[in-house]
């Protein structure tokens, strides 16, 4: 009966799943978001500050903030943490000179307190393009294998195509829901 009742009020809940869009600037977050909220590509600039949308997938309703990713504007995605229920982190998988910048960035955010409860889905972006890394090489680039306590899966995708990103937003909902038990 409990179960009955608290999978029924979830039916009816509008309660939205806060979700953090990160990487570093030209990663393609701002792509992904608007694929994920109409489907299409748009044009984009890079973001200052941020965007934010109300996105349904699969019957669950997202808050998604995607946060401007230059150098100068990193230090304020702390600001963004509090009650996140995951982190999808964007790498361009085809900017190999960054990589260990993004690393660098993606294991000094999971270290926040803030976030110690937050799934991570890493999305190794821009596979339309030549000489991109695979989700693979992208998860050994971002020492994903050492994270410890941590729910995480990386897919690669194109934010541009939408190959990969349904994949990857399954993973998701199932995760975001499993830890909702
Ligand atoms: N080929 C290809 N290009 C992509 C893909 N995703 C994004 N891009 C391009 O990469 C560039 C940067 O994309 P944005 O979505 O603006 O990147 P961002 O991560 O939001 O960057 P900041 O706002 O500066 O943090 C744009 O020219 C996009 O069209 C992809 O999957 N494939
Ligand atoms: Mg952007």
């Amino acid at each position: 009966m409990g179960g009955f009742l608290s999978i029924f009020s979830k039916l009816v809940s509008k309660k939205e799943v806060r979700i953090l869009i990160l990487g570093l600037d030209n990663a393609g977050k701002t792509t992904l978001l608007y694929r994920l909220k109409i489907g299409e590509v748009v044009t984009t600039v890079p973001t200052i500050g941020f965007n934010v949308e109300s996105v349904t997938y699969k019957n669950l309703n997202f808050n998604v903030w995607d946060l401007g990713g230059q150098t100068s504007i990193r230090p304020y995605w702390r600001c963004y943490y509090a009650n996140t229920a995951a982190v999808v982190f964007v790498v361009d998988a085809t900017d190999h000179a960054r990589l260990e910048t993004a690393a660098e960035e993606l294991n000094a955010m999971l270290n926040e307190e803030e976030l110690k409860d937050a799934s991570l889905l890493v999305f190794a972006n821009k596979q339309d393009q030549p000489g991109v890394l695979g989700a693979a090489e992208i998860s050994t680039a971002l020492r994903l294998p050492d994270l410890k306590d941590r729910s995480w899966s990386i897919f690669g995708c194109s934010a541009v195509t939408g190959e990969g990103v349904n994949d990857g937003m399954d993973w998701l909902v199932k995760t975001v829901q499993d830890g909702d038990q």
